[in-house]
């Protein structure tokens, strides 16, 4: 079972070396924008010196050969996972895949964002199909690309897995364990339903990081994860 990938949406390095003292064991992590465009590759060099897996997250979505150059830069870092947002393109997502083409590092993609729902995909982007339509769609595409996987929400995994197979990724976002509020997410379930549903990897942010003992938070969601309760 993958690691719970615990989303480091903080402000600056001193929070993040404050977070993760609290915890013994190696995490598997997530940086994201807020954090990159603050300390940027400096940053992903110590986590990678504490031994962490690394996802970084920057979601990028520009033409092709500005992924691709950009992608060529990211692949020097070494983390484990970057992203693209699969709206970019089939010939986009090719491209962000030339540029990892030296590296170990898996390409994923994002479909619709686990904070979008059905209406607001109606009305913002004017795609006039189902949600899960939508997201199988941008899956197919980016295996077309050859990626590795996607990010979708946990409803969208099982179908996801049943047209593109089980080693292409679903890194489901969207994760709320039941006391937990929703807040901007909409598309959400528990990390159970997750591993019932079909999802490859987790990921969970406030839940964790804003809880009263974050390394406690993060052993119970493992643990319902893994399903050995
Ligand atoms: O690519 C992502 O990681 C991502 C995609 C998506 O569709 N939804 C989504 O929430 N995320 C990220 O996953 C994390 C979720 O955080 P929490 O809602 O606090 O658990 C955030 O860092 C988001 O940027």
């Amino acid at each position: 079972m993958n690691k719970p990938i615990i989303a480091l949406d903080f402000a600056s390095k001193q929070q993040v070396e404050e977070f993760l003292a609290q915890f013994s064991e190696p995490l598997f992590v997530k940086v994201g924008m807020e954090l990159y465009y603050q300390e940027g590759p400096e940053l992903i060099r110590y986590i990678k010196s504490l031994g962490h897996e690394i996802f970084l997250d920057l979601k990028l979505h520009d033409i092709p050969n500005t992924v691709e150059s950009a992608m060529r830069g990211l692949s020097k870092l070494g983390v484990d996972m970057v992203n693209v947002h699969a709206a970019g393109g089939l010939e986009m997502m090719k491209a962000a895949k030339r540029g990892l083409a030296d590296s170990d590092t898996k390409l994923i993609a994002v479909t619709q964002l686990t904070s979008t729902s059905e209406k607001q995909m109606h009305e913002d982007q004017w795609i006039y199909v189902s949600l899960e339509e939508s997201v199988l769609h941008y899956a197919k595409r980016a295996m077309q690309a050859g990626l590795d996987g996607v990010v979708c929400s946990v409803l969208e995994a099982q179908a996801i897995r049943d047209a593109c197979g089980q080693e292409f990724l679903r890194v489901t976002p969207g994760i709320r364990p039941a006391a937990v509020s929703a807040d901007d997410q909409k598309r959400i379930a528990t990390p159970a339903q997750a591993r019932e549903k079909g999802s490859s990897h987790i990921v969970v942010g406030r839940a964790i990081t804003k809880a009263d003992n974050p390394s406690e938070s993060y052993s119970q969601i493992a643990t319902e994860w893994s399903g050995h309760q």
